[in-house]
């Protein structure tokens, strides 16, 4: 990596790299989407060769699949692993009680489910990525394709009774045709600008028929790592039931963008 890195991507490099850093020996590990999940992946993949750390990636798609294999982490399904010691993911949104919004990418479906497999999740992101409100990044929704229109339909009558401010619903395009998930789903885009009760949200968008899974993560994460353009990482960790901050440098910083 390089001095024509954007502040961005060196902020969303060295959240990947310092949480990457809490992978050990033998551990089963989630492993996200996106554009700072793969950051991690290739961290960890320099881990693997440098150091050899012997680990176990459960992937949450299959470009992360791919990149997995790429970077020689050893591949395997979540079934295979059953459950797992840590995840990695990012986000599109996180708030202070450290719920998300996730499936900018189409990936939430497979990253809910393994996340909800995990010891813990821990989500690495820029700065952009924090809000007061959950709501402005528009909220994915997937579905299954028969009847989408009518699924459409029946999340916009809902939201009729919910607290948000936007209410306009759109299908996720790919060219001419719907975008279409790992698991052949579509997504639906839900244009709510601000979530007033993401925990109700969450619960009752998944009780419409066609409704396979929504992108807000309530309770699942335990810690975001927040990285910046110049080294610096934050640390949010829930413990004891609040947010606990914490703050570092990262010294090297400057040799690890070089390092990948
Ligand atoms: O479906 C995609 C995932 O939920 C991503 O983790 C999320 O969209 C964040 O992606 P990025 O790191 O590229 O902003």
């Amino acid at each position: 990596m390089s001095a024509e890195l954007s502040p961005i991507e060196k902020a969303k490099f060295v959240a990947a790299k310092r949480a990457s850093d809490m992978v050990e020996n033998g551990m089963k590990v989630g492993l996200g989407t996106g554009s700072t999940a793969a950051w991690m992946v290739r961290c960890l993949g320099e881990r693997v060769r440098q150091e050899g750390l012997k680990i176990k990636g459960v992937p949450t798609s299959t470009r992360t699949a791919d990149l997995a294999r790429e970077v020689g982490i050893e591949v395997i399904a979540l079934d295979e692993a059953g459950w797992l010691d840590l995840t990695i993911d990012g986000a599109d949104e996180f708030d202070a009680e450290l719920n998300l919004i996730k499936g900018g990418g189409g990936a939430h479906l497979q990253e809910k489910i393994v996340a909800s497999a995990s010891d813990r999740m821990v989500v690495i992101a820029d700065p952009a990525k924090e809000v007061a409100h959950l709501g402005a990044f528009p909220l994915p929704v997937e579905v299954i394709p028969f009847g989408w229109k009518t699924t459409r339909k029946l999340v916009e009558e809902m939201l009729e009774g919910m607290d948000v401010l936007g209410r306009d619903v759109t299908i996720r395009m790919n060219g001419a045709m719907p975008f279409v998930t790992d698991e052949g789903n579509h997504i639906l885009d839900l244009h709510l600008l601000r979530i007033g009760n993401p925990r109700q949200l969450a619960l009752v968008l998944n009780q419409v028929p066609g409704v396979v899974e929504n992108g807000l993560f309530i309770d699942i994460c335990d810690t975001v790592v927040i990285g910046h353009g110049d080294g610096r990482v934050e640390l949010r960790d829930v413990a004891a039931g609040s947010v606990q901050q914490d703050s570092m440098e990262f010294a090297e910083s400057e040799n690890l963008f070089k390092d990948v």
